[in-house]
């Protein structure tokens, strides 16, 4: 058994904790009805990755799934992209989170900087969602018309995100710390009828107020029928500004009473658009279907996750981040879903454990970046938060240092369950991670997930063992994007995921799998910015950055440093005559902290003669990238096929002094 970090693992599950997790429950379900018998976790793997019909089939039957129209086969199929799930079946996604309604347990839990902690009891939820999925089809909404949120992570926000869903109608949200330019390029796409907006919110103690960018976005949005204001900041007497016409009150909508009825759609009816940038053009609008999320969120909450009905299951997300739509998954599965909207250090580092501790936290989920804030604070969340109903931390967005590993173990439990993952937004869940039945140990991944054919291929296709390779998935999830929006023939969908290996998506990160069955992420294979789970594409800051008249031309990087940092450089070239100075450096932040996102400001911003490029033109970003990562120039590009190589020098000095400090620092 190869062991990269130590040969002792940080947690063993206990052999009640193995008794009474759900994966075995389902296996001895799968040995009584089926008659399968798997003997090890690893073997229930390889049948569920191969066997996906079965496997899928298995699990429609397993959780009872309420369909008002049975399928006539689980797969068409066996093709990306295209593979049909279930057809002939017509179902709801939002009805599966309702059979849970219970006056046993709240449904939500929130607390914001704002806000002490608020429980929302199935009854709260079930009549608000009825009121507003009343008032979206009073206002004309029917299934398939798209209704967009510019609001945070907040109850009102899940209500509205499920009222949407059960009229079909399909969803799709951005955070209101994204900048104008990301939410208008973003939601321009889909041609939205209703928007959903807050008026303002607090972060890290400072307000915002939204409403100018709401004008705007009324402004840029023609397809925008009717805004929905809910009054979150400043109260009802201010949130009808002369700025904001033609705006319904969120909170009027949802007093009124309704019954909560389920429109029944295909399998693969679009339930919610989420985006991913690439390199290049305008962010991709992914659409995922009600019945591919439902089967797994469910398969991935309660088999690989094992959430219990009666957890109570935290992520710390935004609204624009795809962890929002998986942990609303907990309602499907009967957990107390909890919601937090603010700065995570705010007031201080300790306040996501406070709310751990004061919401009885089972599953406390966040980013490895957030774990390795905690690291650097010094704080002991162990010693001075009562986590004793803590059982579980997830960790992804970024792969989590040995470091950050150990970290959990001695500061935060001894005794709970590490599950760092890695999946996208591309799947919106998690395909390589956790399971409660195997140990964990420093630095990976325990296992792939169910139903995931995960594999790392070498540049000509071979599947490796113990190498690193792009990490590709060789059987259909059902999951994965039914299309892009206005992507008729499948192009961007194809050129995005399988022009590298045909036929095979191809995800864009690099993994090992280990020969003990375990894996490894090694960060992104592409050029994509991804920091604290936030991705972006390059092009989005280039538009910001190279629309500054100083700014001629630009190339930014993204690298996963030792330690868990992510080193984000921005390089410019300027008008003849004009030297960076901190003023320059200043507007640039400032421009992209407002149009883009906060997480965007780069680390440093340095001067150059000119930007790498191919001979087709493009920005040389990987190769540059892998400079920084420390691998020599003759492995890192191909010199020959870069239509200006002595632009080269430049970066491959500079690099070399950034993994020089990093390794002193790193000693
Ligand atoms: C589950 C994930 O993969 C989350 C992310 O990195 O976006």
């Amino acid at each position: 058994m190869e062991r990269v970090f130590e040969s002792q693992p940080l947690w063993e599950p206990s052999e009640a904790v193995k008794q009474q997790a759900n994966v075995t429950h389902y296996m001895r379900w799968l040995r009584e009805k089926k008659g399968l018998h798997f003997q090890t976790r690893e073997a229930l793997w390889e049948w569920s990755a191969n066997e996906i019909e079965a496997f899928w089939g298995s699990l429609w039957e397993y959780f009872s799934i309420q369909a008002s129209t049975p399928y006539t086969t689980v797969l068409r199929q066996r093709v990306m992209p295209g593979a049909q799930w279930f057809p002939g079946a017509r179902l709801n996604y939002a009805e599966h989170a309702f059979r849970n309604a219970t006056e046993a347990r709240p449904a939500l839990l929130f607390r914001s900087e704002r806000h002490e902690l608020v429980s929302v009891s199935w009854v709260e939820l079930t009549q608000k969602v009825g009121a507003i999925a009343q008032a979206l089809r009073d206002l004309g909404v029917k299934p398939g018309d798209r209704v967009v949120g510019y609001m945070p992570n907040i109850p009102e926000t899940a209500m509205t995100f499920l009222a949407c869903a059960s009229i079909g109608a399909t969803w799709s949200s951005c955070s209101p710390d994204f900048g104008t330019n990301s939410v208008i390029d973003r939601f321009k796409q889909i041609e939205p009828k209703v928007l959903f907006a807050i008026d303002g919110y607090q972060y890290g103690g400072k307000r915002f107020d939204r409403r100018p960018i709401i004008a705007e976005l009324q402004e840029s949005l023609p397809s925008v029928e009717h805004t929905v204001l809910y009054s979150y900041l400043f109260g009802e007497q201010g949130t009808r500004p002369a700025a904001l016409s033609n705006t319904l009150s969120w909170q009027e909508l949802a007093a009124k009473s309704a019954p909560l009825q389920f429109e029944q759609v295909p399998f693969d009816h679009p339930l919610w658009i989420l985006y991913s940038s690439g390199t290049t053009g305008l962010p991709k609008p992914i659409v995922h279907g009600h019945g591919g999320i439902l089967l797994e969120h469910l398969k991935c909450l309660t088999l690989d996750k094992d959430i219990k009905p009666g957890d109570r299951l935290f992520w710390f997300s935004t609204t624009g981040w795809m962890m929002w739509n998986l942990l609303l998954g907990g309602l499907l599965v009967g957990a107390t879903v909890l919601l937090y909207d603010g700065s995570p250090a705010y007031p201080n580092m300790g306040t996501l454990w406070q709310f751990a501790a004061d919401a009885q936290m089972t599953t406390f989920g966040t980013s490895a970046a957030y774990i390795s804030s905690c690291m650097k604070s010094g704080i002991e969340p162990g010693q001075n938060y009562d986590l004793r109903h803590l059982r579980t931390v997830g960790s992804t967005g970024s792969p989590l240092t040995p470091e950050g590993f150990r970290w959990v173990y001695e500061h935060v439990k001894s005794d709970l369950w590490l599950a760092s993952v890695s999946g996208g937004t591309d799947v919106c869940s998690a395909f390589v991670g956790c399971s409660p039945l195997l140990p964990v140990y420093e630095g990976e991944l325990q296992c792939r997930m169910l139903g995931a054919k995960i594999e790392a291929f070498d540049e000509a296709g071979n599947a490796l063992i113990g190498e690193v390779g792009e990490l590709v998935i060789t059987n259909p999830l059902p999951s994965m994007p039914l299309y892009f929006w206005n992507d008729p023939n499948y192009e961007r969908y194809r050129e995005s995921y399988f022009s590298l290996y045909p036929g095979v998506w191809r995800h864009g990160d690099w993994i090992k799998i280990t020969p003990s069955g375990s894996a490894i992420i090694y960060g992104r294979s592409d050029s994509t910015i991804n920091r604290q789970g936030i991705r972006m594409g390059s092009s989005e800051i280039y538009r910001v950055v190279e629309s500054l008249p100083e700014v001629l031309d630009s190339l930014i990087i993204g690298v996963e440093m030792p330690g868990g940092r992510y080193y984000m450089p921005l390089f410019v070239v300027l008008r003849e005559g004009v030297e960076l100075d901190e003023s320059l450096k200043a507007r640039i932040k400032t421009q992209l902290r407002s149009t883009v996102s906060p997480h965007h400001v780069p680390d440093e911003i340095q001067q150059i003669p000119e930007v790498p490029r191919t001979l087709s033109g493009k920005k040389l970003e990987v190769p540059i990238k892998k400079l920084f990562m420390g691998i020599p120039v003759e492995k890192a590009a191909s010199v020959d096929a870069l239509s200006n190589p002595q632009a080269l020098t430049y970066f491959v000095d500079f690099a070399q002094k950034v993994v020089a400090r990093r390794e002193d620092t790193a000693v």
